[in-house]
């Protein structure tokens, strides 16, 4: 028996609910179940139904059109009002044997960063509800054009894995689009991050433009660099959702998922009768 859920975490659209619904075809193919439930208050339709739906409670939508408040002072509310009804989770989530669940998360970074809502639904879920849970956090792999940027996502994840105390796994989302910008030996520095990159300022010629890095800055952010390789504590495997037919980033992330939440140890023992056919009933014949 398990209880297993993952919390698909990350900025505004990294790719988040694309990840959650490659997630969800890739069980299928599996033969796997899994559901997926929306946390994010300002969804919009997904490919794969919602399971549970925070919008069933409240939406970001009415909270504005009610309250008069702005989005991101409405996704507060929206949090606030949940942890108030955090019974309401416990009977969607319910008392299943079996359960392997993808939360849909929202984009705003404070919430992973400085506002304890996200870590008190996670700590409920984890041990009102004895869920076994882990977090992935996404950012876009064209960060890596700037490196600057590259190392600044690289933090908020690191700062999202110490908010959140949760088996955490950081994920570099949208790789077909530096598909043949970027070597294979390239991309493996950023995957263990290289503090060497920031030595580095080989920019292309049309990024230069969008390159904001002061001069002056340069040396702290060597410094920031070194210190993420110096504790070991951000890596990222790479996803590509855009080809569905070539799962083997999807595969390497639900493996790794599967070993966080330890998804396999929980598993019943499968009957080997159960997969035998049945024997012909002599009487039958
Ligand atoms: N090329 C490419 N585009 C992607 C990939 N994943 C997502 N996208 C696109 O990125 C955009 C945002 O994707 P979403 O999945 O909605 O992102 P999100 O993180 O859920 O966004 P919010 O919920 O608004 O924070 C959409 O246009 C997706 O089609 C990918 O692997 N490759
Ligand atoms: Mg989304």
């Amino acid at each position: 028996m398990s209880k297993v859920g993952v919390m698909v975490m990350g900025p505004a659209g990294v790719g988040k609910s694309t990840f959650c619904n490659s997630m969800m075809a890739y069980m299928e193919s599996q033969g796997r179940s899994a559901n997926l439930v929306n946390l994010d208050p300002a969804a919009t339709a997904h490919e794969y139904e919602f399971t549970i739906d925070i919008r069933d409670l409240i939406s970001l939508d009415d909270v504005e059109d009610e309250l008069k408040l702005g989005p991101n002072g409405g996704l507060i509310y929206c949090f606030e009002f949940l942890l108030k009804n955090l019974d309401w989770l416990d009977d969607q989530i319910g008392d299943y044997p079996d359960d392997y669940l993808i939360f849909d998360c929202p984009g705003q970074i404070e919430l992973y960063s400085h506002i304890p809502a996200m870590p008190i639904v996670v700590k409920h879920i984890q041990q009102q509800l004895n869920f076994n849970l882990c977090c992935t956090y996404l950012i876009e792999a064209p960060f890596m054009v700037d490196r600057a940027k590259f190392f600044s996502g690289a933090l908020e994840a690191m700062s999202t894995m110490i908010f959140m105390e949760l088996p955490h796994l950081n994920i570099l989302s949208k790789m077909d689009l530096v598909k043949g910008k970027m070597s294979k030996r390239e991309v493996r520095k950023f995957l263990c991050p290289d503090p060497m990159l920031m030595n580095d300022d080989e920019v292309q010629d049309d990024q230069k433009d969008l390159i904001l890095t002061n001069p002056k800055y340069r040396r702290l952010n060597k410094a920031i660099a070194q210190l993420v390789d110096d504790f070991g504590m951000v890596q990222f495997l790479p996803l590509d959702c855009s080809d569905r037919d070539k799962s083997e980033s999807l595969r390497t992330i639900v493996t790794c998922i599967d070993n966080m939440t330890q998804w396999d140890e929980n598993q019943e023992p499968k009957d080997p009768a159960e997969d035998m056919e049945e024997p012909e009933d002599p009487e039958d014949q």
